[in-house]
């Protein structure tokens, strides 16, 4: 059947090469993350398109392109869009813009249909009208000012928010290492990043165009807030803007938590929140790499933990090395192939090795014990951001 371009740009792939074409669109900024793949009536997978991806397509004739009507399930996200094109058509049209051009300038598929809502901050993927090269992005740039302002403060009052950002990428390496955010405020004009809000009785501040807050880890945060922590000493090996510290001190009742974090901007955020929520006596923040931290904290802690993904590995040694002589609980954060296979040889591999570095620190005798497996969130297909709690002590002898 010949393509027709009514529907919505896909690249078509096998289901098995169809993981490794997701992840390069998706390097390429290609991959319309704000639709879902879905499988095309032919079998094969279906990989919605951005703006680019779709001129891309066309170009260079490398990849299978066909415009396909978005699957049925996606009709919640359509109507949000359709909503949103309505109010923005109005506000363009109120501020002197004919409806035709505004609809003509703005398609539907150009108007965001999600976003991450920090404080009064809703954050939009950089997507059509906030993708440069899309068209309506630079229709945008093009507005007068008073049309502009009214376009966006319509998208603000459809997402909620009195303030507009879009996120970044998190592309380099160094940038993934210190959660660095990539977003950028667009509305109002100069407003500012920072951003406090109230989750699960914890008080947070960040600077969204500084710092990244990671919305899916809700549960994981909840968890260790039920974590029967009194009387402990806890080090949060990489505590950001106290993700992890702050549940610690706030609801699992910890004695004391070493906070160790390296980043500036996080720092500024985690000194702040430990104040905001009155628990500054029972942490003491350890501003550096965590290495330099396993020598103060040698022995002194029940309880660590390594909340830093794709991997944690680095902090290990710190880990092990930083436990009380009677040894203590790590919670290793990873991404994880899904699948039993994939989670139970990832956890052999984790307990052989940390049974390994306490022998190498000559804690002789040490064994490390899997006490749960748990699954945060999808980080990718196929791929779990997952806690592994290990208890990691000499083993008794009866
Ligand atoms: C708590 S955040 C991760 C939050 C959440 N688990 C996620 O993945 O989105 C990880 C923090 O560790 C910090 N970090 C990474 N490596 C570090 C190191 N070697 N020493 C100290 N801090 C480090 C980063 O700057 C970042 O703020």
């Amino acid at each position: 059947m010949p393509p027709t371009t009514s529907g919505c740009a896909c690249a078509l792939v096998d289901p098995q090469a169809a993981e490794a074409l997701r992840r390069r669109l998706d390097d390429c900024g290609y991959l319309d993350t704000g639709r879902r793949a879905f499988r095309a009536e032919s079998g094969a997978v279906a990989l919605p398109l951005t703006a680019a991806g779709e001129a891309y397509a066309v170009q260079h004739g490398e990849l299978s392109l066909a415009f396909l009507p978005p699957p049925t399930t996606d009709r919640r996200t359509s109507d949000k869009r359709q909503r949103m094109h309505g109010r923005c058509v109005a506000a363009l049209e109120s501020s002197g813009l004919p409806r035709a051009d505004a609809a003509r300038l703005f398609p539907v598929q150009s108007l965001p249909s999600k976003w991450e809502k920090l404080g009064d901050v809703a954050l939009f993927a950089p997507r059509g009208m906030f993708e440069s090269g899309s068209g309506a992005a630079e229709a945008l740039a093009a507005l007068a000012p008073a049309a502009r302002e009214s376009l966006l403060a319509a998208l603000a009052a459809e997402a909620g928010a009195a303030r507009l950002g879009v996120q970044g990428r998190i592309g380099q390496v160094e940038e993934a290492l210190h959660r660095k955010s990539g977003a950028r405020l667009v509305w109002p004009p100069g407003a500012g990043g920072w951003v406090s809000f109230k989750e699960n009785g914890v008080l947070y501040g960040l600077d969204v165009c500084r710092s990244m807050f990671s919305s899916g880890n809700g549960t994981e945060k909840a968890r260790v807030g039920s974590f029967p922590c009194a009387g402990e000493t806890v080090v949060d090996l990489y505590a950001g803007i106290g993700y992890f510290t702050l549940p610690y001190l706030v609801h699992a009742g910890a004695a004391h938590v070493h906070a160790c974090e390296w980043d500036e901007d996080a720092l500024a955020a985690l000194s702040r929140n430990v104040a905001a929520n009155g628990v500054e006596r029972r942490c003491t923040v350890h501003a550096g790499d965590n290495v330099q931290a396993a020598a103060t904290l040698a022995g002194v802690a029940h309880r660590v933990n390594l909340g830093l993904i794709p991997s944690s590995e680095a902090g290990w040694p710190v880990a092990v090395a930083v436990l009380l002589p009677e040894g203590g609980t790590l919670h290793v954060h990873a991404c994880v192939g899904a699948g039993a296979s994939e989670e139970d040889a990832w956890g052999r591999a984790l307990l052989a090795r940390l049974e390994a570095l306490a022998a190498g620190m000559g804690r002789r005798g040490w064994a490390a014990r899997l006490l749960h497996l748990e699954r945060v969130k999808s980080y990718a297909p196929r791929l779990n951001h997952v806690v592994a709690d290990v208890r990691l002590a000499p083993v008794r002898v009866a």
